[in-house]
């Protein structure tokens, strides 16, 4: 049975270990290859994807060459270019994939707008973690924003993101895949903007691309959310001597586990939301978390955490 599939890449899908061109565009081409089994069993793909290091990284080359004739550009633009520039790589890496397969399967990417309340609490309290790690003495020294610990892994700036309301495109996304196009979409959770009047307006924000991709998901009306990162699955006791992997676990239990405490902010606790997100707002639909090197077992369907009604 064909199925409508929201995949979600996490960092480890583009950023594996150097952050140059070439060995994100290699790490691009393994998820591929990895992908396109999906489209072979004859799923529809709908593709979402991060940019939380390449974004900070971004701003960090346009601070160091900055001049009057060469000025830093605003935080929705860089969102705009580095989901330009990863659409670019994935779409070639895709359709690379496919015609190894024999497959002429059409393969898009789309700036992707995505529109937020300007009164999003998330813009006085900066959570999002971008760009590289830095030690807390590094951190501290810096002037150009705010710097958190992000999950016992470093310090990162950080900065806001707004929850995701609705995607301006979502339309034509409809479209291309019921024409069985491959969209990547909402890349690096989309562009932030407001609504006003007749126009939208960019904000200076990084939206999580685990709730953009929900909000793809409902969108499309998919089968599943696939919310691919770097564990096979979910654990509760996390890191501990006594940590439990979760299988198939209810919206109910999943949100116990929440209220628990079980998930880090900055790495786990936005996927767990996202997947109880989308089961309630759409029934008829799954969420899995998983990995990537877990995607066979995955797609035959009985892998991952997964979360249903
Ligand atoms: N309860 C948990 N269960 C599984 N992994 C967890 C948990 N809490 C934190 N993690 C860590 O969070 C990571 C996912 O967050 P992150 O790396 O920020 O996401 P992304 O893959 O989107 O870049 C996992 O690979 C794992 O190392
Ligand atoms: N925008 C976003 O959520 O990016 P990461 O998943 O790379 O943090």
């Amino acid at each position: 049975m064909s199925r409508k599939i929201v995949v979600a890449l996490g960092g480890n899908a583009i950023l594996v270990d150097k952050p140059t061109a070439e060995a994100q565009q290699e790490a691009l081409h393994k998820t591929a290859k990895q992908l396109v089994k999906f489209i072979k069993n004859g799923d529809s793909l709908i593709i979402s994807h991060g940019n939380g290091p390449q974004v900070g990284n971004l701003l960090l080359q346009q601070q160091a060459a900055e001049s009057e004739k060469n000025p830093v550009l605003p935080l929705d633009t860089c969102v705009a270019m580095t989901e330009g520039s990863i659409g670019y790589w994935l779409q070639q890496a895709m359709r690379e994939a496919c015609r190894m397969e024999g497959l002429d399967t059409e393969v898009v990417s789309l700036v992707t707008q995505v529109v937020v309340d300007e009164n999003d609490p998330s813009f006085h309290n900066p959570t999002k973690p971008i760009g590289p790690f830095f030690t807390e003495e590094e951190a501290k020294s810096k002037t150009d924003g705010v710097y958190k610990e992000d999950a016992g892994r470093g310090w990162r700036k950080v900065v806001a993101s707004p929850r995701p309301i609705a995607i301006e495109e979502a339309n034509v996304i409809k479209r291309l895949v019921n024409e069985g196009v491959v969209t990547i979409s909402v890349g690096g959770g989309g562009v932030p903007v407001v609504r006003k009047g007749m126009k939208l307006e960019g904000r200076e924000a990084v939206i999580d691309k685990d709730f953009a991709s929900e909000k793809l998901a409902e969108a499309v009306e998919a089968d599943m959310l696939l919310i691919l990162t770097g564990v096979p699955n979910v654990f509760i006791r996390y890191n501990t001597p006594e940590q439990k992997k979760l299988e198939e676990v209810t919206v109910e239990e999943m949100k116990q586990y929440i209220a628990d405490g079980e998930f880090a902010p900055g790495s786990m606790l936005p996927k767990v939301e996202a997947a109880v997100e989308f089961v309630e707002n759409y029934p008829k639909g799954v969420a899995v978390i998983s990995s990537l090197e877990n995607l066979d077992a995955v797609v035959k369907g009985n892998s991952g955490t997964i979360v249903k009604k």
